[in-house]
């Protein structure tokens, strides 16, 4: 009997796993039919070391991703890059995971590329691929099954700025700023930043941060809706501060939650009438499973 259950099981992770392919959550955006050549574009990063990327995933079923290179203010490396995918397909692969936390050890949440990384690989080539490697980890970021918020002490520039809007929410503490410097650097996005930064703030708001490169402290960003709330606590206690923020939406089973997670990245990814079928076929994962039967039990009312 005991095998019996196994095998269904395993059939029933088999089906899920080709559904989940087919709504493109787990899908990158370039492979060797676009030109990426991921095998080069990974030894060349793997000579440009410097940094770490921490991931640490708690019981509550909530992670955090630690973004460090504490004398390049959290800049990028070749390796920290590498890190950052090895780490997002850890989480990818993490069924047990609600919630996801990505900060910047010490004062800063991440100074974008490491320039002696970007000056490495400033030839239009290698530029590109590395432009198609990002641009692939961070779009498996953003559509991780699991609600991330990117907590944002100090600056996020560059790159780092770009890092934060793979994320689903910004929290931003006192004193903090995003800016997209790339016009001084006479760059534009290309880690997909430009695009996410149309999708959260409009077209019109996110021509004036780009072309002006401007500085957004915490109170224009929660105007304009790039940011959801500004954290009071000092740099010690702002991750637990970020743990209590989220919680509320993690809260519940952990196959509800994704289920949920994964309704707004098709929703976000596919036109309309897509997503609504698509919709109809993450419902049938959740109607009728544990939590749904336990809550028909429970016969709970929300007045
Ligand atoms: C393709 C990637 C591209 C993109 O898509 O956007 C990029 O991200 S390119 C990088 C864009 N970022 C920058 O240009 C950041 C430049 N740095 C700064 O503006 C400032 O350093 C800072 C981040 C605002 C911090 O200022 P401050 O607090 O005054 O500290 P310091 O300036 O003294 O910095 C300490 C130390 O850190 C080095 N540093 C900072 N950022 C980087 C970086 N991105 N890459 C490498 N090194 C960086 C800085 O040079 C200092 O080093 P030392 O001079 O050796 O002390």
């Amino acid at each position: 009997m005991p095998y019996i259950t196994d095998m269904a099981l395993n059939l029933w992770r088999c089906v899920m796993k080709r559904a989940e392919a087919r709504w493109c959550l787990y899908r990158s955006l370039y492979n060797s039919s676009h030109g990426f050549n991921e095998s080069e574009v990974k030894r060349k990063l793997a000579e440009l070391s410097g940094g770490s990327v921490k991931l640490c995933k708690g019981e509550n079923g909530i992670a955090e991703l630690g973004i460090s290179n504490s004398s390049r203010k959290n800049a990028l490396s070749g390796t920290m890059m590498l890190e950052l995918e090895e780490r997002i397909s850890d989480l990818e692969k993490w069924k047990e995971g609600k919630g996801l936390i990505v900060y910047g050890t010490e004062d800063t949440f991440c100074s974008g590329g490491d320039l002696n990384t970007i000056k490495a690989i400033s030839n239009a080539k290698d530029g590109l691929m590395m432009c198609m490697f990002m641009q692939n980890t961070l779009t498996r970021l953003q559509r991780l099954p699991l609600i991330s918020v990117a907590l944002i002490q100090g600056k996020a520039i560059g790159g780092g700025a770009e890092l934060c809007t793979a994320c689903d929410f910004r929290l931003m503490t006192e004193g903090s700023e995003i800016r997209f410097v790339h016009k001084h650097m006479g760059i534009v996005p290309g880690w997909g930043g430009a695009s996410r930064l149309i999708q959260l703030v409009g077209s019109r708001q996110a021509l004036k941060l780009l072309s002006g490169a401007l500085r957004i402290p915490p109170e224009h960003a929660i105007s304009i809706g790039l940011a959801d709330g500004t954290l009071s606590s000092a740099a010690d206690s702002a991750l637990e501060e970020a743990q209590k923020w989220i919680t509320p939406y993690t809260k519940g089973a952990a196959n509800v939650t994704r289920a949920m997670k994964k309704l707004i990245v098709c929703g976000r990814e596919h036109l309309f009438e897509d997503a609504i079928r698509k919709e109809k076929d993450i419902f049938a994962t959740v109607w009728g499973g544990p939590s749904n039967l336990q809550a028909l039990s429970e016969r709970t009312k929300y007045n």
